[in-house]
């Protein structure tokens, strides 16, 4: 996937400036930056489904999933599919065994197999989240753009699915790119951050030579303190917020 020179304006609003970054399958990129730098509108172009500025090129055939951030309903079917299912106790269960089988083993791959007969309205925040993954692994994309896929769920739940994500990227080639807050998730799981501040790229590169004090400092406003985790990857500690600069708000 290349990104190259990519703006995104909403009226007078630049969300997205001049961005370049490129990424190949399998690996995992975190996308990384505080409330409105430009994740969800940069991720969003990548999907096809926001109007930018420059140019962005998949090569290779396959599948683009998408989970987006906002919590209501995320299922990807047409109104009319929907619609549709509507009619599927009518028309007879018509869906072939092999794919029934299919969408079970996407289920038991995030351990919700459980879930299968449940209503989708009466799950929690996080099972919805779970659900809606599931129904992207099922369509084995090439490449996965998650936006925030681990916000509600609970601290294992996080690190299996992240850890789930990285083995699909490592085993199947896939592209997976995740714009996420929590820093240590992704110096634990991503190959590549990249760190956008007001709708720029700050930087990108090994969760190791990105996650400095300097860049929390710049980015975040926070005085923090990196050690080395003891699997060898970065592990961030904040420690204290730096008096807010004007000019470094999203
Ligand atoms: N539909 C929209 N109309 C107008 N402005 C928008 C719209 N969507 C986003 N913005 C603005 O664009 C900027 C980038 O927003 P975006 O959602 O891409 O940021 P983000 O990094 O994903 O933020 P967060 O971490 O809070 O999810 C923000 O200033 C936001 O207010």
């Amino acid at each position: 996937m290349e990104i190259e020179d990519v703006s995104i304006r909403y009226g007078t609003t630049r969300a997205v400036d001049g961005v370049s970054l490129s990424a190949a399958g399998g690996e995992v990129l975190a996308l990384l930056g505080p409330n409105g730098s430009g994740k969800s509108s940069l991720l969003r172009a990548v999907a096809g489904l926001q109007a930018h500025g420059g140019r962005i090129r998949r090569e290779g055939a396959g599948e683009v999933g998408f989970l987006p951030q906002d919590n209501g309903a995320r299922a990807a079917l047409t109104v009319l599919e929907t619609v549709l299912l509507g009619r599927m106790r009518a028309l007879g269960l018509r869906v072939p065994q092999a794919e029934v089988a299919r969408a079970m083993a996407a289920l038991e791959r995030l351990g919700i197999q459980g879930l299968a007969g449940r209503m989708l309205a009466e799950l929690s925040g996080g099972q919805r989240q779970m659900v809606f993954l599931a129904q992207l692994l099922a369509a084995e994309p090439a490449a996965l753009l998650l936006d925030e896929p681990t916000s509600a769920l609970d601290l294992r739940n996080q690190f299996e699915l992240l850890a789930l994500l990285r083995d699909l990227a490592r085993r199947q080639g896939l592209l997976v790119v995740v714009a996420i807050h929590d820093l240590n998730a992704a110096a634990r799981f991503a190959d590549r951050i990249a760190v956008l501040q007001a709708g720029r790229l700050i930087t990108a590169g090994a969760p190791a030579s990105v996650l400095t004090p300097a860049l929390l400092a710049d980015v975040y406003g926070l005085r923090a303190e990196v050690v080395t985790g003891s699997a060898g990857h970065p592990f961030v500690m904040p420690l204290e917020a730096l008096p807010r600069a004007v000019s470094a708000r999203g």
